[in-house]
């Protein structure tokens, strides 16, 4: 089971490959996997936002998440984390444990959205998935749920011993800065244009969507960054910064699945509605950085 320790580095929130009629693409998923371990990701994320959790039914995500178990070599020692977090708390204690029995090494659990609980609530949420017996990655991200988590109940999650780091997705520098500089456990960057300013704040990595791609590159910016070569690690991310604008200029995961489809890292750019793909204006856009980037 992952530790605080060794949550760090690049982590990619895999996406869901579908084929043209919709059902789940395992040979595209396995063949991403492959493809993601040899370029030295420091963990992978199953039903992430980015794997289209809120239209994953469960007996899917039992088999992706078997399918990751078995995709990713023992030996290379990547951590499978699963996003199990829902608004349900029973349901997401149940999928936590379910995640466990199926080899999970962590839970990435997103705060309660829709029904607008109270910072009570909220910390009663995740002191129910102790329970689980599963280590926990609180994932704050308001833009998407709605919630705003007080510094106060940060810290009261943190300071469980189940939880043991903070995907930060805020969008906040101040506020991840402030957090890295008061938590022991790790704080990572999930707002993918920030992930350098957000290692130099204290960061001790990322879950960062767009490392789906040139993922290698991704994983030297956090290499030189710990090595102290710091204008080499800028550099090289300042490089990713047009790829990151493109993934993002339309609701993730769109532009990042017709992109992997147009790499031929994925059968079809097919995605689950009420996600759509993208629009005719991203795909010249897409087109024109293809031709301006050789990427990977
Ligand atoms: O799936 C994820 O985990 C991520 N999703 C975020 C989003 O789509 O809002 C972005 C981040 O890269 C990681």
């Amino acid at each position: 089971m992952l530790t605080q320790d060794h949550l760090r580095g690049v982590m990619v929130p895999i996406v869901t490959p579908f084929d043209r009629s919709g059902n789940v693409d395992f040979d595209s998923f396995k063949k991403l996997i492959a493809r993601l371990v040899s370029k030295g990701i420091h963990g992978l994320i199953v039903n992430g936002t980015t794997g289209e959790s809120p239209v994953i039914e469960s007996r899917e995500l039992e088999d992706l998440i078997l399918t990751a178990r078995q995709a990713i070599p023992a030996t290379l020692g990547v951590p499978l984390i699963v996003g199990t977090g829902s608004n349900n708390t029973s349901a997401t204690v149940k999928r936590t444990a379910q995640a466990k029995s199926l080899g999970a090494d962590a839970a990435l659990v997103v705060t309660p959205y829709y029904n607008r609980p109270s910072q009570q609530g909220i910390i009663q949420h995740f002191q129910a998935l102790a329970e689980a017996e599963l280590p926990v990655i609180l994932y704050d991200i308001p833009y998407r749920t709605g919630v705003q988590l007080e510094l106060e109940t940060i810290k009261a999650i943190m300071r469980m011993d189940h939880v043991i780091g903070l995907k930060e997705s805020t969008g906040n520098l101040k506020r991840l800065a402030a957090l890295a500089r008061c938590m022991t456990k790790p704080v990572l960057c999930g707002e993918d244009e920030l992930f350098f300013a957000s290692l130099c704040c204290g960061a001790a990595g990322g879950i960062l969507a767009s490392a789906n791609l040139d993922s290698d590159q991704f994983v030297q910016v956090y290499e030189q960054y710990q090595t102290d070569n710091i204008n080499e690690s800028r550099r090289i991310f300042d490089q990713l910064l047009p790829l990151i604008q493109f993934l993002f200029s339309e609701p993730n995961p769109a532009p990042l699945k017709w992109l992997l489809a147009q790499r031929g890292h994925i059968r079809s750019d097919r995605l689950r509605l009420p996600m759509t793909a993208i629009s005719s204006a991203a795909s010249k856009k897409g087109t024109r950085l293809i031709q301006g980037h050789a990427g990977t």
